[in-house]
């Protein structure tokens, strides 16, 4: 994958919170062969004791996605923004800007605002936005070369709520990297994310909460995979009536 001329092997994508220990946190981000992990400025700050967690990041070679998470007006997020730009040193920014807090879904106007100025001031905006054609071409319209429609509420584990408008997402903006970014909770909705043509996702809760996150990483790893693998395969379409897939030409010969 493309984005914003950077290429990306991996089409995972994994965010770095709610892992038992920094070891499995470690531990899951090299089984799950992710180059970008997403990290919330918000809530590993430094009083946090951030910069431990920041230095094992940084130790783990991967490229660092800083994000708004928590952020809840533009003011919020631009300002953490810029405070991440700061201290990861780079100018990519997972743009969350949450509007309603029992389903944290975006405030998809504040967020087609914050996206609008962040781009102007030379940020790589990944903005994490609902399933919303409209709002995904105003995003493109404020700078963004990336979108990132959620599968589902950020830590519901649902999966793909609204398999329709993804792919209309899909079928309208067919060059725009895009990224299934939250919801995801088993291997087969990631699967499925991908076998809708998404260029990869992003996830955390199914990883970080796992019984085995270790083990977790892996399955997802492979499910991305399968299920990119397979859109490029052009996969069969579904039917109603069924078709016998074996030829039945004439009789069976058992023996003499
Ligand atoms: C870590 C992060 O950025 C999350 O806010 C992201 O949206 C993933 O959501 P899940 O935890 O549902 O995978």
């Amino acid at each position: 994958m493309l984005v914003y001329g950077t290429e990306l092997r991996s089409r995972l994508l994994l965010g770095t919170a709610q892992y038992p220990s920094p070891a499995v946190l470690a531990e899951a981000v090299r089984a799950s062969g992710a180059e970008v992990v997403t990290v919330s400025l918000r809530r590993e700050g430094v009083a946090g004791g951030g910069q431990g967690f920041w230095q094992l990041v940084r130790d783990l070679g991967v490229r660092v996605l800083p994000n708004t998470a928590g952020c809840h007006t533009v003011k919020e997020a631009v300002t953490t923004a810029r405070m991440a730009r700061e201290v990861f040193s780079t100018p990519w920014i997972k743009l969350e800007v949450i509007g309603e807090d029992d389903t944290l879904q975006p405030d998809v106007f504040g967020l087609v605002e914050a996206a609008r100025i962040l781009s102007a001031e030379g940020f790589q905006v990944f903005p994490y936005t609902t399933d919303d054609l409209v709002v995904a071409g105003r995003l493109l319209d404020a700078g963004c070369q990336v979108l990132m429609p959620w599968g589902a509420p950020i830590g519901s584990g649902r999966g793909i709520n609204n398999p329709y408008a993804l792919r209309s997402l899909r079928a309208h903006f067919p060059n725009v990297p895009l990224v299934v970014d939250a919801g995801i909770g088993l291997p087969s909705h990631a699967a499925q994310a991908m076998e809708l043509g998404y260029d990869a996702v992003l996830l955390n809760t199914a990883v970080a909460r796992a019984g085995d996150p270790v083990r977790m990483a892996r399955a997802m790893a492979r499910a991305v995979e399968a299920g990119r693998l397979a859109f490029e395969a052009d996969p069969m379409e579904a039917r109603d009536m069924a078709a016998p897939s074996s030829p039945v030409i004439g009789m069976p010969v058992f023996g003499a």
